[in-house]
């Protein structure tokens, strides 16, 4: 939990309303504050491991969409967990999953791609712990990344599970990292620790724990202290507009792939080994 100075009316204004657009009316999806400079904490709390079910995915978005609108400076993404940002996508909205709640999941995981790498303010992440597959494709939308150095991994494992990742989530890789970086993550699957991370551009900074990685998104922010808001978002939107207008363009086949990759016998099967695996984990380190 961060301590702020002292919180805007807008702001307290933007944290009710976040409140309410989550599923569990008692306690939110995330925990948001502005601080006096207008830099907003955006701090993922879907225990325990962050996975990016709808509510989650929508209450980011609308909390987005709440900071644009009341003119903030820029925001920091992170997580209430220890040691993990968000372990991606919620494992349990893919297994088995009803056609109607799947397609919603999948406008929800397009929409907060598509709000975050198009958003008007500044946007970062300060990501102290795991952060594979789905929520890396989210650190990868966002303008800058701060990550942890010691056992944080980053990346997108997807072939890893035997899903070749979808066009898109290549191209936001590439956007950032390069095509040979990309090609040899995304065959591989590796997961990069925090210097390896920074070295082939997947983060920007490494820090030494989470209040200096959110202290290195802040300073970030305010690098743009002297630029006009407007002509900075022109800039930054017009540069990305190419990956804007493509997905725009390709969006309801990009949703039949993904429908028709998670309904697949194969993948389901897959799927149900690897939940068994995880579970199966915790039994051992029980035992
Ligand atoms: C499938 C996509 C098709 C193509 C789509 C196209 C584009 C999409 C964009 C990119 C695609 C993204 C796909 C995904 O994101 S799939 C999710 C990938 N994530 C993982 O594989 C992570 C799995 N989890 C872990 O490795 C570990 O849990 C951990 C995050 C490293 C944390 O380890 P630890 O602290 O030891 O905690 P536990 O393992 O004991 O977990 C606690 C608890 O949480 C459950 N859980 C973990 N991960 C998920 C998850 N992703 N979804 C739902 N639930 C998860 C885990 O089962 C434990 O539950 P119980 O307490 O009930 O046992």
């Amino acid at each position: 939990m961060f301590h702020l100075r002292k919180v805007s009316r807008d702001v307290a204004r933007v944290a009710v309303k976040t409140r309410r657009l989550s599923s569990a009316p008692e306690r939110s999806l995330v925990d948001l504050s502005v601080d006096k400079e207008g830099i907003a904490i955006v701090q993922m709390q879907r225990a325990p491991v962050n996975s990016l079910n709808i509510e989650l995915m929508r209450t980011i978005c609308d909390s987005v969409s709440d900071l644009e609108k009341d003119k903030c400076k820029g925001m920091i993404l992170t997580s209430a967990s220890p040691n993990i940002f968000s372990a991606g996508m919620d494992l349990m909205e893919l297994h088995n999953p009803d056609m109607k709640r799947l397609e919603e999941f999948s406008k929800s995981m397009f929409d907060l791609v598509l709000k975050l790498f198009g958003s008007k303010i500044v946007t970062t992440a300060a990501i102290d712990g795991y952060s594979g597959a789905g929520a890396c494709v989210v650190a990868l939308a966002l303008d800058y990344r701060s990550m942890t150095a010691g056992k944080a991994r980053i990346g997108l494992n997807d072939t890893a599970v035997g899903i070749p990742p979808a066009k898109w989530v290549a191209d936001l890789m590439t956007r950032t990292m390069g095509q040979r970086n990309t090609e040899l993550a995304l065959t591989s699957s590796f997961m990069f620790p925090a210097e390896r991370a920074l070295q082939v551009g997947l983060v920007d900074e490494v820090a030494k724990d989470k209040e200096d990685a959110v202290e290195r998104c802040k300073k970030f922010i305010k690098l743009y202290d002297n630029i006009l808001p407007a002509v900075r978002t022109h800039t930054k939107l017009s540069l990305r507009q190419d990956f804007i207008v493509e997905f725009e363009k390709n969006r309801e086949q990009y949703l039949k792939d993904f429908m028709n990759t998670i309904t697949n016998p194969a993948f389901q099967n897959g799927l149900d080994i690897y939940i068994s695996s995880l579970k199966q984990k915790k039994v051992k380190a029980a035992a």
